[in-house]
């Protein structure tokens, strides 16, 4: 499914945060969207499932406004995997994946056999079997995180919406995740902050800059040391892993308090 965003801003309180974005992302295909803390990726990314209203331009669901959409038909067709997890209320993690069905339930039916194998097997992917009889609230930061991107597997939706999901997850997780998310074949819109991720694992990336969109484009063209410097106020080189030839990029601090001076 494609997701078109088009010239779209949002305003929260009384300022708006994101200015008239354009951007598209096919099916199948990974977009992050990257920049500083503050340049609005959480807002664009709200906008993206309804989580806000645009106050200005909108976005379209292989050519359907979300604007004209209800909420069922959105998460039939959108899972999000939010930065906060909300507040489970006891459950356990196998009763919060299953949730990812509801969308697809009608009226009052419960969970069917085939429900319950799609749960099984998101927790399989996600890591957390033998996680299934915990209660969510006492896990740590990068299990909840599993659970939360196993809860968005088992809804099957078209677009997959991520809030910085690398954010609590141990290194070796953090690769698997990119993998597992790129290998879903399903279209993804992620707001990350580790730019050498976003190099290896996106196939576009759409740099924010105080609301502004400033670059669009393959990651390999995106991020070039330049961009790396006026946006993330970062020193950066590109390199060639040694062993397995891809690109990579080596960041190091560019004190802030230098500019102008050269
Ligand atoms: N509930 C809110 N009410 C008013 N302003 C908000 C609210 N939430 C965020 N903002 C403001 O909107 C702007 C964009 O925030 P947003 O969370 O979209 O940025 P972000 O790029 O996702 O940041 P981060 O990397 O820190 O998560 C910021 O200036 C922020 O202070």
């Amino acid at each position: 499914m494609r997701l078109d965003i088009e010239n779209v801003s949002v305003t929260r309180g009384a300022r708006t945060v994101v200015h008239g974005v354009t951007t598209a992302v096919g099916t199948g295909r990974v977009l992050g969207l990257l920049g500083p803390n503050g340049s609005g990726k959480s807002s664009l990314l709200r906008a993206c499932f309804r989580g806000l209203r645009p106050s200005g331009g909108r976005v379209l669901l292989d050519g359907a406004d979300l604007a004209g959409m209800s909420r069922r038909d959105i998460a039939r067709n959108i899972a999000v995997m939010a930065q906060e997890p909300p507040d489970e209320l006891g459950l356990t993690v196998a009763e919060s994946v299953l949730l990812g069905r509801t969308p697809h339930h009608r009226g009052f039916a419960g969970d069917t056999t085939e429900d319950r194998d799609l749960a099984e097997h998101a927790m399989k992917l996600t890591g957390i079997t033998h996680l299934a009889h915990r209660h969510v609230h006492a896990l740590s930061g990068g299990e909840k995180q599993r659970v939360l991107l196993a809860r968005a597997i088992t809804q099957e939706a078209n677009v997959l919406l991520l809030d910085e999901p690398t954010n609590h997850l141990d290194l070796s997780y953090r690769f698997e995740l990119m993998h597992l998310v790129a290998g879903l074949g399903v279209t993804v819109v992620m707001a990350l902050h580790e730019l050498d991720l976003a190099l290896g694992h996106c196939d576009r990336v759409l740099v924010l800059d105080g609301g502004h969109a400033v670059a669009d484009g393959p990651p390999g063209e995106v991020l070039v040391p330049s961009l790396l410097r006026d946006v993330f106020h970062v020193d950066a080189a590109r390199t060639v892993h040694p062993r397995t030839g891809r690109d990579h990029l080596l960041l190091s601090g560019a004190a802030r308090s230098e500019e102008g001076t050269s």
